[in-house]
């Protein structure tokens, strides 16, 4: 590996403290920052590493910061942090701040990741597999990594960062990090051995050990050239007027296929009454938590609380539900198109509000369809005007591809599936209160439909191939 990698040290006492003031600031800005809403009291280190010298023109720590939050303990943070004399103007927009004092006085800090030399430090010692201080770089063996390959910093709104390399590869790293296996690895890892194609098998992690406890900080992937998201796909088709039962339906084949894959090597589970009783619990219990988060809830609870109870009232009957490894958080955004017209899955980290453990527990696989099916409404109901008839034409077509991959069609578990997409849509409504205001009224508009429809179960499978269902303007 490099020289300049190779040297490796712990913090100085004073660099957090002189970094506090410009990092109280700086981090709650930051997209990615989780608490939002409450001021950061201080910072704890847990870790400090110098993967370049700060006493050289271009220095750079990589850090792991818990952010106080009192009275409630705060979330840590991985950040790479540049140390340069002046920014050159490029890197404006990436401006952590001058340093008053301690030992990077009269330097000026930044986000390194914009900064194409600290992102190639990052490849390299993925690519030499470096162990550099409590940070381990590793690679599957069976895949290369070409020196060399050119970065740059996607400008994507995320909840973590990425780089992608010479178009070749995508490096995440996480932000906010917690101790444990973290899903964004395990599953695709899993399903790499599995042989399941719609998924890039990861090529490197960084994964380190802070404190005694294990953390997963990155993911290198092969990066799909050229790809499109569902998200932006479906948009342009709704601006168009077009439908998407076509891709709709594809993806819903790709959910099926990975799913069957995740059911084949990783535990699956049988849900009786207990776990069903719990389950509902966890739902009746987030929706207690997001009317009083959100007060433009509260006029639909009792509505959103009937659909919980039909669930449970399944499973007092003694109904029961078979759970696996799902992808935790699936929608459009999560999807990405080939040129070639294939479907890749991304994004195994999970609903980001939830724990870890919780993340990683066996789930039914409606809760994924459920994602996906909230992602069709939520394009339909972003569009001007809103055109729930597409959204209608998608749902269907999506549920069709399922049931051919997988044999099971997903409508004919009207109860479970309402109660996955209520769930998901109050999740929605706390996200987009939290993180997009702007937003809110989408989720929200599917919370009053949810609510105040009698929980009748949706009609029968309708066929396959539908004509554009889009509504007209009125
Ligand atoms: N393997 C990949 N190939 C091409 N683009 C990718 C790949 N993985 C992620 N991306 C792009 O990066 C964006 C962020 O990735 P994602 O895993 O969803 O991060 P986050 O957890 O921060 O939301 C995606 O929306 C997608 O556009
Ligand atoms: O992709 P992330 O892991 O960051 O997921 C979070 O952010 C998503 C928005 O970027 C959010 O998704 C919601 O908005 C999407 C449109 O932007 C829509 O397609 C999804 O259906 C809707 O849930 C996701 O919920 C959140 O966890």
């Amino acid at each position: 590996m490099s020289e300049s990698v190779s040297r490796t040290l712990t913090s100085s006492p004073g660099l957090l403290a002189s970094l506090d003031p410009l990092l109280r600031e700086w981090l709650p800005r930051q997209r990615w920052f989780a608490g939002k809403g409450r001021p950061v009291t201080g910072f704890s280190l847990v870790s400090a590493v110098e993967l370049l010298p700060s006493d050289s023109r271009l220095g750079l720590y990589h850090l792991v910061v818990r952010a106080e939050q009192s009275p409630v303990p705060g979330d840590c943070y991985q950040l790479l942090i540049g140390v340069r004399e002046a920014l050159p103007p490029r890197l404006a927009p990436a401006l952590i701040g001058h340093v008053e004092e301690g030992p990077l006085a009269g330097r000026t800090v930044y986000e390194a990741l914009y900064d194409p030399r600290p992102a190639e430090v990052l490849l390299e010692a993925l690519r030499t597999q470096a162990r550099i201080g409590g940070l381990l770089f590793e690679r599957d063996p069976d895949q290369e990594i070409r020196p060399g390959l050119v970065p740059r910093m996607v400008t994507a709104e995320q909840s973590n960062s990425s780089i992608v390399y010479g178009d070749t590869f995508i490096l995440k790293l996480l932000r906010r990090v917690v101790p444990g296996v973290n899903p964004d690895l395990e599953l695709p890892l899993a399903l790499a051995r599995e042989g399941c194609p719609r998924v890039p098998p990861p090529t490197a992690w960084i994964r380190a050990e802070l404190a005694g406890d294990p953390y997963v900080l990155g993911v290198l992937q092969p990066f799909v050239q050229g790809a499109s998201d569902g998200w932006e796909l479906a948009l342009r088709e709704l601006a168009k007027g077009e439908d998407f039962a076509v891709e709709a339906r594809a993806l819903g084949r790709a959910t099926a296929e990975v799913h069957t894959a995740l059911a084949r090597t990783l535990p699956t589970v049988t849900l009786g009454h207990t776990q069903l009783e719990l389950m509902t619990a966890g739902m009746v219990e987030r929706l207690e938590a997001a009317t009083q988060a959100v007060p433009a809830l509260r006029p639909y609870a009792p509505g959103l609380r009937s659909t919980f109870e039909a669930l449970a009232a399944l499973a007092a009957e003694g109904r029961t539900w078979t759970a696996q490894r799902v992808h935790g958080d699936l929608h459009l955004g999560q999807c990405l198109r080939s040129p070639a017209g294939q479907w890749w899955l991304i994004d195994f980290e999970g609903e980001p509000a939830k724990s870890l453990t919780e993340r990683r527990l066996p789930q039914p696989p409606l809760r994924d369809i459920a994602g996906m099916l909230r992602s069709f409404d939520y394009a339909a109901h972003s569009a001007d005007p809103p055109a729930p008839g597409w959204a209608g034409a998608c749902r269907a077509a999506y549920c069709s591809g399922y049931a051919e991959v997988s044999g099971v069609d997903p409508r004919t578990d009207p109860v479970l599936l309402r109660a996955c997409e209520t769930d998901k849509a109050i999740y929605e409504v706390v996200y987009e209160a939290r993180h997009r205001p702007d937003w809110l009224s989408v989720p929200l508009s599917a919370v009053r439909r949810l609510a105040e429809d009698d929980g009748a179960p949706p009609s029968p499978p309708p066929p396959l191939t539908s004509p554009s269902s889009r509504r007209p303007h009125p």
